[in-house]
């Protein structure tokens, strides 16, 4: 992240000319000026963490909306080496003439209220559900109210980045997915184009640290609800459903409908979706593992684990990447297919900003290659 020369004032850090949100850098064709609409949320830090270590990203403005007002670092304090960029301001208090790209961790609904009125000459990853349905009937089925931005629905890319790169640099807008269809598309796609699993009998056991639940205060997330136990929720209902199907039906080139169950797990961040699968065209799980091996070789986020090898949340922590172990199951003809990701990293602000460095031109892997922290 490049820091602008900036100079103190009444109203903390501001930059050279009129923006009252933060920093003005000079436009360059190596520089993109982000703003992180949503910074005190957790996916939007972790966008200014992610950040620190991106030499063409040049925060110019943070915002909050109940936290407005406060320095970055107060609301942050683990962010204070890479938050000399003023205060959280509204959306409203952003310059956006001084901005190329925008990173939106907002929540959904509001999401599609703020970013219909945004400029047109920026760029902007979406990480809220808001985009990620092509049909807006089935948005408002699964979210509870109409779209509010239909037409600019159309225009949405879905980041899935290792399957939709060539399309994500073109795009303007990228609905970034979900956390938990992440951990489903990436090893189901391919062996749904292949015909290697039946299409009629996928479960997806699904397990979630409590801030993909993001920061907000909830009763249900207070440390006594979740400590020393974990639970199911959304059973049957889950939003993510609509979305995993979508992206599983293209993969199929038919109807899939998936039985898909998330629990919440007493931990801060890591995901995991346990996969049982049924072989077909002849498929044995050492294939399964093979083709995903195959396909991912050259990624270089997702690594295929080898036979006998178990995928950890632990091992992925704080990383962009997304590990994959396939096993035989004791029913015959059938395999279980184990992903796990970082929910906040490559479930959120990680895979953004893939999708961002693809959308700008710079190598995708730029500001992403740190390994995960473990112990
Ligand atoms: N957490 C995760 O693992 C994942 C989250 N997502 C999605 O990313 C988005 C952000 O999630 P997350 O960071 O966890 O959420 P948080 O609840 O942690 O943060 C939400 C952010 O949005 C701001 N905000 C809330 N309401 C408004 C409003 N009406 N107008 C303007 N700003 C507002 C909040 O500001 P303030 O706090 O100052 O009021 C805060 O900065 C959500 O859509 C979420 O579903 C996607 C994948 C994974
Ligand atoms: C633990 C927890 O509550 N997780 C969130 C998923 C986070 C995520 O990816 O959701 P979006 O679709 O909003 O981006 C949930 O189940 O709703």
């Amino acid at each position: 992240m490049q820091t602008a020369v900036a100079r103190p004032s009444a109203r903390g850090v501001v930059g050279r000319t009129r923006s009252r949100a933060g920093l003005v850098v000079r436009a360059s064709k190596d520089t993109c000026r982000v703003a992180v609409l949503g910074a005190s949320g957790y996916t939007g830090a972790e966008v200014v963490r992610l950040s620190a270590l991106h030499p063409n990203i040049s925060i110019t403005a943070l915002t909050g909306e109940k936290q407005a007002g406060k320095p970055f670092a107060e609301v942050f304090p683990h962010l204070v080496a890479a938050s000399n960029v003023g205060p959280l301001v509204k959306i409203s208090d952003v310059e956006f003439a001084d901005v190329d790209a925008v990173f939106c961790c907002l929540p959904h609904a509001t999401t599609q209220q703020i970013i219909k009125g945004l400029p047109k000459h920026l760029k902007i990853v979406d990480l809220s559900a808001d985009f990620r349905l092509r049909d807006v009937d089935t948005y408002a089925e699964w979210y509870g109210n109409e779209h509010a931005a239909p037409e600019l629905q159309k225009t949405a890319v879905y980041g899935l980045t290792e399957l939709a790169r060539d399309d994500i640099k073109k795009a303007r807008l990228v609905a970034n997915p979900g956390c938990y269809p992440t951990t489903v598309q990436i090893p189901l796609v391919p062996l749904l184009e292949g015909g290697m699993i039946s299409k009629d009998d996928i479960i997806i056991d699904a397990k979630s640290g409590v801030s993909g639940a993001g920061r907000a205060a909830k009763e249900s997330n207070l440390y006594v609800e979740i400590a020393e136990g974990i639970n199911a929720y959304g059973v049957s209902s889950h939003r993510h459903m609509p979305e995993i199907e979508q992206g599983l039906s293209d993969a199929a080139g038919a109807d899939v409908k998936v039985s898909f169950t998330p629990h919440l797990m007493c931990m801060s961040r890591g995901m995991q979706s346990t996969m049982y699968v049924k072989l077909a065209g002849g498929a044995t799980p050492d294939s399964l593992r093979a083709a995903l091996s195959e396909r991912y070789a050259s990624e270089p986020f997702v690594r295929v684990l080898p036979k006998g090898s178990v995928p950890h949340t632990r091992h992925v922590r704080g990383s962009n990447f997304c590990l994959i172990g396939v096993f035989p199951d004791r029913l015959p003809g059938r395999a279980i297919v184990i992903c796990v990701i970082d929910n906040l990293v490559k479930g959120a602000s990680g895979q953004a900003m893939q999708n961002l460095n693809l959308v700008m031109g710079f190598p995708e892997t730029t500001g992403l290659m740190q390994l995960a922290m473990f112990p």
